[in-house]
């Protein structure tokens, strides 16, 4: 998507990323209550699955497995087929994205347009793969979540995750030393939750307020 097939004027586009389980929905959630119109990118991606012809194709190019008896696609099935490191789950994750993919950028497309007309004050791109699938050129600001490893485990415990349930995802995204250093604010998740969203004010009441 480009800066030229979006309607102008628009609201600023704040683009928040970070590892599964790093904060970024928190953060999401927090700058919605300030007023701002969360696009989460993992939900349409996955609500696209729910399509009959997104199940035909699937099924069609990645094997019945992911289908189960009510004819829903099974995300853990789906996650098992593409999150692996050998070559043939890298392939299936890009049959999958080949599918999904377009239908979100349109979706995430018509939704930057719907706020444009309902004149919301900002936007939030809580998109994993931002700077992977190049929405970036239309952010006005990129916000990478930071947290350390100690923090960061015991938030994924919390999720019931082990280590290798996040390394299987990180392998299949940037690094994020690569992500922090394209982003335009690093958001540190070291404290509480009220720490965390009062972070966020600060940096929201800066971006709105940049003369
Ligand atoms: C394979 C699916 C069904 C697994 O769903 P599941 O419930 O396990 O997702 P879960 O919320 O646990 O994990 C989502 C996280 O996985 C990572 N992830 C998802 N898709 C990808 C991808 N294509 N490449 C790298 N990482 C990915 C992201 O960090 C995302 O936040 C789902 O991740 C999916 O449909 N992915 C392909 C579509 C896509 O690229 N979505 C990301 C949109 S930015
Ligand atoms: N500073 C914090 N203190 C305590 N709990 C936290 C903190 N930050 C996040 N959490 C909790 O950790 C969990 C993961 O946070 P969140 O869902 O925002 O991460 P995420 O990056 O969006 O994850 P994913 O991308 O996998 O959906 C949530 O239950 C959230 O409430």
């Amino acid at each position: 998507m480009t800066d030229g097939e979006l309607p102008e004027p628009r609201p600023p586009i704040i683009g928040v990323i970070g590892p599964p389980c790093s904060g970024k929905s928190t953060v999401a959630k927090h700058l919605q209550s300030r007023g701002g119109e969360w696009i989460n990118a993992d939900l349409i991606a996955k609500q696209q699955l729910d399509c009959p012809d997104v199940i035909q194709e699937l099924t069609e190019r990645l094997g019945s497995s992911i289908v189960t008896d009510d004819g829903t696609i099974s995300k853990k099935h789906l996650a098992d087929l593409v999150f692996g490191d050998d070559a043939d789950s890298f392939a299936r994750l890009r049959v999958l994205e080949s599918v999904v993919h377009p239908r979100t950028r349109r979706a995430i497309h018509d939704r930057i347009a719907e706020a444009a007309r309902q004149e919301r004050p900002f936007v939030i791109l809580d998109i994993p793969l931002l700077i992977e699938s190049g929405y970036q050129s239309i952010c006005d600001e990129v916000w990478c979540m930071e947290i350390s490893a100690e923090h960061h485990q015991r938030l994924l415990a919390e999720r019931g995750w082990d280590d290798s349930e996040l390394q299987r995802r990180a392998a299949r995204q940037l690094p994020w030393k690569e992500k922090a250093a394209a982003s335009t604010r690093v958001l540190r998740n070291e404290g509480t939750l009220a720490d965390l969203k009062a972070s966020v004010d600060v940096c929201l009441h800066e971006t709105l307020n940049r003369d």
